[in-house]
Order: C-alpha cells, then sequence, then structure tokens
C-alpha cells in the first residue's frame, strides 16, 4: 500500500506568521502524498470579537450560531484556507483549498440537540475518499478547513482535528495513512512548566491515568480521543508534537498506540 501523510496544524501556528512559514517550508519539503488540514478557532473569535459577536465554547467545541456560521465560513474556508493555499503555490505546491462541501468530500450532520444545543456543528457521517484520491492522484495537493456540509445546502462548523481523523480514516481504505497533529508544544506534556517533559507514548491504558491526575486537560482530550478513533478504524500511526517531528531530526514527540 503506498503511504499517505495528513498533518493538521493548530490554531496558534496560524496565528503566529513566522512558525506558519516555517512550516509551510517543511510541509512542502515533505515526500510522498500529503494532505493539510488546519484550524483557525483563534483567528475565528478574534474576528467575531470585532464584529460583536461573543464566542462561546462547551467541551472544547464552538457554540455555531447563524451569525458564527458566517463568520466561520469567513474564516475558515476564506481568509485562513486561500492565504495558506496562496503560500504553497509560492513554495512550489500544487495547493487546492477545500471545504467538505467542495467535490462532496466531507458529508455530516447537525448534532442532535441533547443537554447542549451546539448549533450548526456538524457530525462527520461519509469521507469520499475517491474523489479526494482523484485530486491526489493528479498531484494537487488538498488542503481541507474546518467546514463541512449536510448535502442539502447546509455548511457545518467541524472540529479541525475531528476532520483530520475522518480523513484520515476515510482513505485508509487506499493508503496507509499516518496523522501528525502539529501544535506549539513538544507533544502531551508531562509537566506543563518544563516544555520537554514530553510523554514518548500513549496507550489506552496510560491515557487513563493520565486524565485521572489531571495532567491530560482542555483541548487535548478531544484531541486524544480523535487519536484512538483513528487507530481504531484503520489508520496506522497517529502523532502529536511541534512540526519539527515532521524532520527526522526531531524524535522528541508523542505517539499514540492503541
Ligand atoms: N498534558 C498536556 N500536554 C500538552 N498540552 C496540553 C496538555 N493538557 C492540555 N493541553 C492543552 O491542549 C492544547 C492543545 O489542544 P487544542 O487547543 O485543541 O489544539 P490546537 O492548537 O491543535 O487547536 C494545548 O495548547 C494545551 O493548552
Ligand atoms: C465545532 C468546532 O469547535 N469547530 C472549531 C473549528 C476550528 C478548529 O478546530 O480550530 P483549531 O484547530 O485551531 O482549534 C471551531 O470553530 O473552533
Amino acid at each position: 500500500m503506498e503511504k499517505l501523510s495528513i498533518i493538521k496544524i493548530g490554531g496558534n501556528i496560524i496565528e503566529d506568521e513566522t512558525s506558519l512559514h516555517a512550516f509551510l517550508k517543511l510541509f512542502s519539503n515533505l515526500e510522498g502524498n500529503k494532505i493539510l488540514v488546519h484550524g483557525g478557532g483563534k483567528r475565528a473569535t478574534h474576528v467575531a470579537s470585532k464584529l460583536g459577536i461573543e464566542s462561546k465554547m462547551v467541551n472544547g467545541r464552538r457554540i455555531t450560531n447563524a451569525e458564527t456560521l458566517e463568520v466561520i465560513t469567513m474564516v475558515y474556508g476564506g481568509l485562513v484556507n486561500k492565504n495558506i493555499v496562496a503560500k504553497l503555490q509560492a513554495l512550489q505546491i500544487d495547493a487546492i483549498g477545500l471545504t467538505g462541501a467542495d467535490i462532496n468530500s466531507i458529508q455530516s450532520e447537525k448534532r442532535p440537540v441533547k443537554e447542549v444545543d451546539f448549533g450548526f456543528v456538524g457530525d462527520v457521517k461519509k469521507v469520499a475518499s475517491n474523489a479526494i484520491d482523484k485530486l491526489i492522484k493528479a498531484n494537487f495537493t488538498p488542503v481541507f478547513c474546518a467546514i463541512t456540509h449536510d448535502g442539502n445546502g447546509q455548511l457545518l462548523n467541524t472540529n479541525a482535528d475531528t476532520i483530520a481523523s475522518t480523513i484520515a480514516v476515510g482513505m485508509s481504505k487506499i493508503y496507509e495513512t499516518s496523522i501528525y497533529y502539529c501544535f506549539e508544544l513538544n507533544g502531551v506534556l508531562k509537566d506543563f512548566n518544563d516544555k520537554n517533559s514530553v510523554v514518548k507514548y500513549i496507550n489506552t491504558n496510560t491515557y487513563k491515568e493520565l486524565l485521572k491526575d489531571e495532567i491530560i486537560t482542555d483541548g487535548m482530550i478531544p484531541k486524544i480521543d480523535n487519536c484512538f478513533d483513528a487507530l481504531n478504524n484503520g489508520v496506522a500511526r497517529v502523532h502529536i508534537g511541534n512540526t519539527s517531528m515532521l524532520t527526522k531530526e526531531n524524535d522528541n514527540f508523542t505517539t499514540i498506540t492503541l
């Protein structure tokens, strides 16, 4: 089986021009088939606040009313996605920016209202692996933002970590897939005050311990849940770390195993 790398970058990398440029340079030099997935939650919160729209997160997910959906469509699908695509083109990567509506790549359904009404937030139902593969086979590099659609004309907001894991699961029918969750830290840290205290391997048992000891908190919990979902559904490898984990020189990052 041929290999495919799915690389997700978080909000803090996108916000910092120098980090973003350094990452895109690394990404452009990566050999083999690749897909980029980006978030941009921080930028969305910032733009929303400039427009006088308050942002509310519950369990790491944005409550997305109609107004917020407009903001995230402009920010993720427009501003952030098109800037990344233009920067990749400057690095001679033939990137194509996509939401899940483009080529019907990611269909989702509006999250049912239970204790919380998340509004226009979508849970992924179907990834069009063959359609995405046509782009890869034509030597385009797909760049996905955190937007999906329901097939009935409705765009939905879907967390970017989930976009990365569900695309990886879908593509693992065709490729041996690896996910690299890149963020500003070196990996999952044992001690938040020591940036080098990376937990190199986490499996389902050690994860439980780390949760119990409150070493893993906040946004890291849904991120690791996404990692286990991916591994349980055919993805070969999942790593969390700084963008430099994409180079062979750095082996100080976290690998998730079952
Ligand atoms: N043990 C831990 N090690 C590293 N980060 C952690 C840990 N526990 C919680 N976190 C938090 O998780 C955040 C990453 O999750 P999130 O904000 O969703 O990522 P992203 O930057 O990819 O959008 C980190 O910025 C950090 O604040
Ligand atoms: C439903 C939901 O919460 N969607 C996320 C999508 C963006 C994202 O995931 O961005 P980061 O990776 O930068 O956090 C949001 O709107 O914040």
